[in-house]
């Protein structure tokens, strides 16, 4: 179907045959992508999510901030890792999300950005302009920045942030008094205190915003960012509750369209006829880090043993798709707080008359903890700071060891490794990089997660019947390293709370009081998880030769009219949440399509 004949088509309002762009997940990337593009009136632009699109007198549990959770596992894949053996062979269960909108939509509300050398050591892994200085312009381009009334003490730089953009950003005008003090016990015991978190410079303790709408103080994501916006529009269209199974090509390997379907149809043999849409420009990839790879392989491009094991025909090897998975681990030090402060999400939930009280005040007012949602305050610390005594021998033994890369892995995608491990390396002897991002929530339970992980996991499909769960391999903390900082990190957070600025609290450690660094290792392997919900980096942006999937325009390498926009392409986990590092990464990749970069 001719350009001209897609307009008239969507002009219709039915779903047409073909249109400029299919973009594949309406999750963050594929919303912000998809409304952007659509700008241009004689663009048309199809959006295929696999996730319902939630009816709005359905939204309480997704609106409400201190709700977050509450909508359990209805939005997301349900899927569950393969055991893990750096964690005693648990299994997990996968954060994916799976409706309109993505992890926006179940997400913990937090958003803040890296410190510049998260985006900076992109630009060194072979990425022209992406950098700090590169993806500044759309953090800003993504957010309207409510500041923090003067009267909370909280600082901001104003230079740093964007006044007119689609997701609203701001802080609740609930905050937990406790946090406070939290801040200032950080201080006290040497944390750097940076002005304003967001500005590039990430390193230390500072307040954290939420994707959070002041106006009602509701829940601030892609579907009502983006999505609303686009509806308007008649050259965009939104395809719910339907899954793409493969993206087609012509006999130039140039991607021509995709196969669309549901589990119905798809069980219901030959019968069920797939829908067949076609792109005149491009399909683009928004599917997220655990699904892009899985419907490249599906579609022959990826690993070649891994296609030829399940008898995929090869458009294209590309060892790279489905390596190089990245995540934070976390685990959870134990304390009995003797002194509790009042109010803390656990009495909201414990204590049912209080509860009924503060839903009530927001329904009212929009004001208090049901204001809140996974907190406002973070801080991230680099190596030197948690582990001044141990931290030369600990680089200098990493350094020396072998990759500890899973049996198998192509060679470049082992090359592509080897670079990442010297950059890491020569940065976690600086203050530049956080590695350990240290938590004293509202509830005053400390908790660590390993930021820039040397371990490496993979996706790979299972089978070839499209409704089948990908393997989801995480392998986390099967690099001593890793292991190491979390054990450092884990005495260093005991070691503040038994700071004099926390004695107000009175915590009293429990499970882990008195433990060696060899018992913490063990506690960490029996209690730990490999994820904060930051599934990424499985299709990375890197050059060809060292295992990378897209190129820095975002092209899928050997392949035309086929892009990646979503959380995949990171090649390293930046040191922070992961969303507004998305909706960063989405704008630019809009503008690249556009021809703007
Ligand atoms: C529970 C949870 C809590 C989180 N908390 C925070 C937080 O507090 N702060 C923060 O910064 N980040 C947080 N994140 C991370 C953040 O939300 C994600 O990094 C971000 O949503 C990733 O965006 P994406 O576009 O890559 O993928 P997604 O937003 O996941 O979108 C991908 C979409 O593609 C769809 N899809 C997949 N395969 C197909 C297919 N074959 N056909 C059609 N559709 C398909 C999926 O259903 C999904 O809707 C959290 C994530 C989760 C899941």
């Amino acid at each position: 179907m001719s350009h001209w004949s897609a307009i008239s088509c969507v002009l219709r309002g039915t779903t047409c045959t073909a249109y400029d762009y299919v973009i594949v997940g309406g999750g963050l990337s594929g919303l912000v992508v998809s409304n952007r593009l659509t700008e241009d009136p004689k663009k048309t632009v199809l959006v295929i999510e696999a996730g319902v699109l939630i009816p709005d007198d359905k939204e309480e549990q997704v609106l409400v901030p201190a709700l977050i959770g509450a909508t359990g596992k209805t939005y997301d894949w349900n899927i569950t890792t393969q055991p893990i053996p750096g964690l005693n062979n648990r299994t997990f269960p996968v954060s994916s999300a799976k409706v309109v909108g993505g992890g926006t939509v179940i997400n913990g509300m937090f958003f803040d950005r890296g410190s510049m050398w998260d985006y900076d050591s992109w630009e060194l892994l072979g990425n022209e302009g992406w950098n700090w200085e590169g993806l500044e312009p759309y953090f800003k381009k993504s957010e309207t920045y409510t500041p923090p009334p003067p009267e909370s003490g909280i600082e901001y730089d104003p230079t740093t942030h964007g006044f007119s953009g689609p997701v609203h950003v701001s802080y609740p005008n609930f905050l937990y008094p406790q946090l406070k003090s939290i801040m200032k016990a950080w201080q006290d015991f040497g944390i750097p205190i940076p002005r304003d978190g967001n500005n590039g410079n990430a390193i230390g303790g500072f307040w954290v915003p939420n994707s959070l709408d002041p106006r009602d103080e509701t829940r601030s994501f892609a579907k009502t960012a983006y999505h609303d916006v686009s509806k308007k529009r008649s050259n965009y269209h939104l395809i719910a509750g339907r899954q793409v199974t493969k993206i087609l090509f012509d006999s130039n390997k140039r991607a021509t369209g995709v196969i669309v379907l549901s589990l119905a149809l798809f069980q219901a043999g030959p019968s069920g006829k797939p829908h067949q849409v076609n792109a005149n420009a491009e399909v683009i990839l928004a599917a997220g880090a655990v699904h892009t790879p899985k419907l490249l392989q599906l579609s022959g491009i990826g690993p070649a043993a891994l296609l030829k094991q399940h008898g995929i025909p090869i458009l294209n090897e590309l060892p790279g798709v489905g390596s190089n998975f990245q995540d934070h681990p976390t685990v959870f030090l134990n304390y009995n707080v003797t002194i509790e402060p009042f109010p803390t999400r656990s009495k909201l939930i414990s204590n049912a008359t209080f509860n009924a009280e503060m839903i009530a005040l927001y329904r009212a007012n929009r004001t208090g903890p049901y204001t809140v949602s996974s907190g406002n305050t973070a801080s991230f610390l680099p190596l030197p700071l948690i582990a001044p005594d141990s931290y030369r021998n600990l680089l200098d033994a990493a350094e020396k060891e072998g990759n500890y890369l899973d049996q198998g892995v192509p060679p470049e995608v082992i090359k592509g490794f080897e670079k990442q491990k010297t950059i890491l390396l020569e940065t976690f002897g600086t203050m530049h990089a956080g590695v350990d991002e240290f938590i004293v929530s509202f509830n005053v339970a400390p908790l660590v997660a390993l930021q820039k992980p040397l371990s490496r996991g993979y996706i790979e499909i299972a089978s070839t019947n499209p409704f089948d769960d990908p393997i989801v391999e995480y392998r986390a903390l099967s690099n001593p390293l890793d292991v190491h900082i979390m054990v450092a990190a884990l005495e260093y957070g005991r070691a503040f709370m038994a700071s004099p600025g926390m004695a107000l609290f009175s915590p009293i450690e429990t499970t882990t009081a008195g433990m060696t660094a060899e018992e913490l290792e063990a506690y960490v392997r029996a209690t730990g998880t490999p994820t904060f919900s930051h599934p990424s980096c499985t299709c990375p942006m890197m050059p060809l030769e060292i295992g990378g999937c897209v190129d820095e325009k975002l092209r899928v390498h050997g392949v035309k009219g086929l892009r990646i926009v979503d959380a995949s392409v990171f090649p390293l986990i930046p040191a922070t949440h992961l969303m507004s590092s998305v909706y960063a990464v989405a704008e630019r990749a809009a503008d690249i399509i556009k021809g703007l970069v």
